[in-house]
């Protein structure tokens, strides 16, 4: 057991899946996988083991933002010794056609947050994707006949930002879409040598205003849980 994750050593996989809702780890669990149990409800922050087409794998809560997300990357990194992290979260578009439910896979994080830059001493390091989750999701999509875009995303540390034409800059900058966990993941990643991969379902626009509903945020992404799963 870790400070925040209640399970023993061995019960979860070395692939987990990490949406930011803890609910949308349990329709993915009831959903896609066999031979599921719950390793976690500390803090309701749900995590399942399962089977997938014969292969374990977990999928683990991580609540919001990057500090959230960054307390069960590194817990499960470093007490649990999970080797491939993937996120499966949603995204606000930023690009007129980048839209509602589209899958986005996210090959950098640019961020707001200040993690990197004290880490780096203010200079700006560019967390990426891990080539091989990369090039396993693309065949999977393109096996499944799914179409993705691919590019940076900035991970954000506000939902509620006080100019909202503020993503116009990243936007003018080829950010595809805005999130909030992206940047830790893969540089939790890096540091520990393990793999990591965003996938991420357009569930709002920023450019035209359309937006899904929480229920749909829940449990309607069924594509992106293909591609992660698709990795394995
Ligand atoms: O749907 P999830 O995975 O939570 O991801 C997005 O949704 C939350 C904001 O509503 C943030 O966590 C953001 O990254
Ligand atoms: O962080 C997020 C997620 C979805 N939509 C947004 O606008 N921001």
């Amino acid at each position: 057991m870790s400070i925040h994750i209640g399970a023993k050593k061995g019960e979860i996989a070395e692939t987990v899946l990490l949406p930011g809702d803890p609910l949308r780890a349990k329709w993915i669990a009831d959903t896609f996988l066999d031979n599921v149990f719950c390793y976690n409800e500390v803090r309701g922050m749900l995590g399942y083991t399962g089977t997938y087409q014969g292969k374990r794998v977990s999928v683990q809560g991580t609540g919001m933002g990057i500090p959230s997300a960054l307390i069960y990357a590194n817990e499960l990194i470093t007490q649990f010794g999970v080797q491939n992290l993937i996120r499966v979260g949603s995204a606000g578009s930023y690009q007129e056609d980048v839209k509602i439910r589209d899958i986005v896979l996210a090959m950098a994080g640019s961020t707001t947050s200040g993690i990197n830059m004290q880490r780096f001493h203010g200079a700006s390091y560019a967390p990426t994707a891990s080539f091989g989750l990369f090039k396993s999701a693309m065949k999977e999509a393109d096996k499944r006949n799914i179409s993705i875009k691919a590019g940076n995303v900035l991970s954000s540390d506000e939902f509620y930002t006080d100019n909202f034409n503020d993503y116009k800059h990243w936007a003018e900058f080829g950010v595809l879409c805005v999130e909030m966990e992206t940047a830790g993941i893969y540089t939790a990643a890096a540091k520990h040598n393990v793999n990591a991969l965003s996938i991420l379902t357009i569930s709002d626009s920023l450019v035209t205003g359309e937006k899904t509903t929480a229920a749909e945020r829940e449990s309607t992404f069924t594509d992106m849980v293909y591609l992660a799963l698709g990795t394995l």
